[in-house]
């Protein structure tokens, strides 16, 4: 443990804890959400999006349609991903996921189960397991062999209606007692977004604040660049 001054942990308490935590945990990264219906051009939003600055993964989240549909239109999507060095996450579904070798896939809570997606998608594949507000759910996903659990709606969206309000104590209480990384979901924006970080997010998911930007999504991406530096 580093050793601070009495006055800075007298005007600060928890800034020595929050120190030794971020040593201990990558920066917080972006974790881009499509959104609900997508056109053919999508794939050259997706492109701006990227463009805009680190992303650490996409997921594919495609709302009223059948697999068929979400399978041609993955394609591009899936290979951009891939040229890019972004993990493509599928929602939902553990045998779509399957079917594209996706690089993991997003399970709600009565999407299935996190052991059968590991047997089926393998080592490497990344589980992640919406949490809500739970701490028992998200106990639960770590010991299933989750890589990642989920919390939200942090905020009101009007990307998908939520029963859950999630605060960012419930990040910063994971982080002090687990390895595992966090991500933090619902209503995200660029200016919202600091006590997240702040709290120990390991992820922002994030739709709405890239997808409708009034400059558009490459704009939307690099709006969270000063938010995403963890401030002590
Ligand atoms: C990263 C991330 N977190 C939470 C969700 C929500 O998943 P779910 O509860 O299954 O709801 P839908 O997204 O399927 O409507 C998510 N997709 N991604
Ligand atoms: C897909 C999703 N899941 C949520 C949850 O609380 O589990 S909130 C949400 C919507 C995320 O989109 P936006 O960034 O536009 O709010
Ligand atoms: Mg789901």
């Amino acid at each position: 443990m580093t050793d601070f001054t009495e006055e800075e942990l007298a005007l600060d308490p928890g800034f020595a804890a929050r120190f030794e935590r971020d040593k201990r945990r990558p920066p917080c990264q972006l974790y881009l959400i499509s959104p609900p219906l997508i056109d053919a051009p999508f794939t050259d939003r997706l492109a701006a999006a990227l463009d805009g600055g680190d992303v650490a993964a996409f997921q594919l989240r495609l709302k009223g349609i059948d697999d068929h549909a979400i399978a041609r239109a993955a394609e591009p999507l899936q290979k951009l991903c891939a040229d890019r060095e972004v993990a493509f996450i599928v929602n939902d579904s553990i045998a779509l996921a399957k079917r594209l070798g996706a690089d993991g896939v997003h399970l709600g809570q009565s999407d299935g189960d996190p052991r059968e997606a590991r047997q089926l998608l393998g080592p490497s594949a990344q589980i992640g397991v919406t949490c809500h507000d739970s701490r028992h759910l998200a106990m639960e996903a770590g010991e299933a062999g989750a890589d990642y659990v989920a919390f939200g709606a942090f905020y009101p969206t009007t990307t998908k209606e939520t029963r859950h309000r999630a605060e960012p104590s419930i990040l910063s209480w994971w982080v002090t007692l687990f390895e595992l990384p966090c991500v933090a979901i619902g209503g995200i924006t660029a200016a919202n977004a600091a006590p997240l970080v702040a709290a120990g997010a390991d992820f922002l998911a994030v739709s709405g604040a890239v997808w409708n930007h009034a400059e558009g999504p490459r704009a939307g991406v690099a709006a969270f660049a000063p938010a995403l530096a963890r401030v002590a």
